[in-house]
């Protein structure tokens, strides 16, 4: 059975990846979302699963770095994810109940630095007199809840992490939005088989050669007159020179095409540099 890198155990990640690959797989938790990159990369499993983008938060860029600078592992597969966000922790202590707020005796929460953009409503309303304290991911923060049994620390996690933990569930479902979905990326050096889908994805990151008035433009105008469809377009600093970008580029179609080589020729051809992340299977959520 092919191995697959996630963070967990008991994470949005886990849960995300049973349901999209199954059972026929190995999984294999790392505490660290590095520790992912690196088994993957080195070969101690097949596979990783890195969650890259949230309908709240947006992209995680700590993750795209890794991705971009750290390894080079292409992109083999992506799907969508709904996160329900909940508040896991000890209820009230004797003499702590408060009317006004009835989750105002926790001090503490921990949880992924991803959380707190993806429950800003609740987390005002209830939480604001709490410090937030960043853990490596939602599952962590439960499993030190659990070992200091201590009702005004609590963490922000998923379901699972409540019932393994034994760590009750003070209130279920606290993202800002009922709709919540986190984009996962399967990458590996070697393709696996996975189910067919009839979207497929290329990501590519583009250099400019220097920055000039209208590169982009020209960039952009190699997809438009072609009616290519860019699904996500964002810069990023090169992390070499101040003010330097590279474009991080989500293009819905295959390499496989006639059309996508071509427009990738022609930037090539004005000057700018391509890598390409992967060309890959997208699939939307389905129950
Ligand atoms: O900490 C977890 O449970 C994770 O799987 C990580 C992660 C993330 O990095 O975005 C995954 C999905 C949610 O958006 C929140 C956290």
């Amino acid at each position: 059975m092919k191995r697959v890198a996630i963070l967990g155990p008991s994470t949005f990640s886990e849960e995300a990846t049973r349901h999209f690959l199954g059972e026929d797989f190995t999984y294999v938790s790392y505490k660290l979302i590095s520790e992912v990159f690196n088994a993957t990369s080195s070969g101690e499993t097949d596979l990783g699963v890195i969650p890259i983008e949230n309908t709240l938060e947006g992209s995680v860029h700590l993750h795209v770095d890794w991705l971009v600078h750290e390894v080079d592992l292409p992109i083999r597969a992506e799907w969508v994810f709904p996160i329900d966000m909940n508040l896991i922790g000890y209820p009230a202590p004797e003499g702590r109940m408060d009317d006004s707020n009835p989750f105002g005796y926790i001090r503490k929460v921990l949880s992924h630095h991803v959380v707190p953009a993806q429950c800003s409503r609740f987390m005002k309303q209830y939480l604001s007199g709490a410090e937030f304290e960043q853990v490596s991911s939602t599952a962590e923060g439960v499993r030190i809840v659990s070992s200091l049994q201590d009702p005004s620390v609590a963490a922000i996690g998923t379901a699972i992490a409540s019932t393994n933990y034994g760590v009750p569930m003070l209130q279920k479902e606290i993202q800002d939005h009922k709709d919540n979905m986190t984009r996962f990326l399967l990458v590996g050096k070697e393709a696996s088989e996975l189910k067919s889908s009839e979207d497929m994805k290329t990501t590519i990151l583009v250099t400019l050669p220097e920055d000039y008035p209208g590169a982009l433009h020209q960039v952009l105008s190699a997809f438009a007159w072609r009616r290519i469809n860019l699904s996500k377009i964002e810069s990023k600093p090169t992390k070499k020179k101040l003010g330097t970008y590279y474009f991080y580029i989500d293009i819905a179609g295959s390499l496989d095409s006639v059309l996508l080589p071509s427009a990738i020729q022609e930037i090539e051809a004005i000057g700018c540099q391509v890598r390409i992340l992967g060309c890959y299977p997208s699939y939307p959520y389905t129950n």
